[in-house]
């Protein structure tokens, strides 16, 4: 890699670099999906090759899953795996209590299972995921298809008694078709703009049938590692109960931008 990469790759790929360094030898490890999580996969493959690393990979999706066993992981299934160490991925926004919009890439529902299935959750973003307040970011909601044009109104209708500034809510496509998960769903996309109270939210919007899962992580993840595209990254720790920071330079960030 690479001269060519943007000042948002390098802040992806960074993040990325610094997160998959938490990985350690024998280590069970949620893969998550999206273009951040992407480079953390290529990072942990890189280790597999160059330390001979021994983990096995639980994939977030389908695309993760291609991509892991194409640079050499292990992959099993969830349900093999048990219970993980930690799980890696990307999200949309972070705000200061580390609370996640995610589902950008349609893959919130086994990014949500999967992460709640670990011991830690550790998010991998460029600063521009940073938020105040979380909505601006579309939020995706998973729906089965059976009578999605009624689950939509009925989600319409929740939203009215709900603190959010927008309310439009449109059916994520794909060409002239409804989006297809890999769970064989659909996905809602609320343009909430600004979500007063995201843990209520998330709440309410799972009691609405149709509804499988939304994108709000809420107390799930327990760090985020922010990559910056001049190699520094930082780290916020939900720890005691509050939210630590850290900061450092990444060591010979050029070195590994060439690696890759
Ligand atoms: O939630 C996700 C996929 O469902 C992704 O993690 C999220 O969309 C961020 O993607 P990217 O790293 O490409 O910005």
């Amino acid at each position: 890699m690479s001269a060519e990469l943007s000042p948002i790759e390098k802040a992806k790929f960074v993040a990325a670099k610094r997160a998959s360094d938490m990985v350690e030898n024998g280590m069970k490890v949620g893969l998550g999906t999206g273009s951040t999580a992407a480079w953390m996969v290529r990072c942990l493959g890189e280790r597999v090759r160059q330390e001979g690393l021994k983990i096995k990979g639980v994939p977030t999706s389908t695309r993760t899953a291609d991509l892991a066993r194409e640079v050499g992981i292990e992959v099993i299934a969830l349900d093999e795996a048990g219970w993980l160490d930690l799980t890696i991925d990307g999200a949309d926004e972070f705000d200061a209590e580390l609370n996640l919009i995610k589902g950008g890439g349609g893959a919130h529902l086994q990014e949500k299972i999967v992460a709640s299935a670990s011991d830690r959750m550790v998010v991998i973003a460029d600063p521009a995921k940073e938020v105040a307040h979380l909505g601006a970011f579309p939020l995706p909601v998973e729906v089965i298809p059976f009578g999605w044009k009624t689950t939509r109104k009925l989600v319409e209708e929740m939203l009215e008694g709900m603190d959010v500034l927008g309310r439009d809510v449109t059916i994520r496509m794909n060409g002239a078709m409804p989006f297809v998960t890999d769970e064989g769903n659909h996905i809602l996309d609320l343009h909430l703009l600004r979500i007063g109270n995201p843990r209520q939210l998330a709440l309410v919007l799972n009691q609405v049938p149709g509804v499988v899962e939304n994108g709000l992580f809420i107390d799930i993840c327990d760090t985020v590692v922010i990559g910056h595209g001049d190699g520094r990254v930082e780290l916020r720790d939900v720890a005691a109960g509050s939210v630590q920071q850290d900061s450092m330079e990444f060591a010979e960030s050029e070195n590994l931008f060439k690696d890759v």
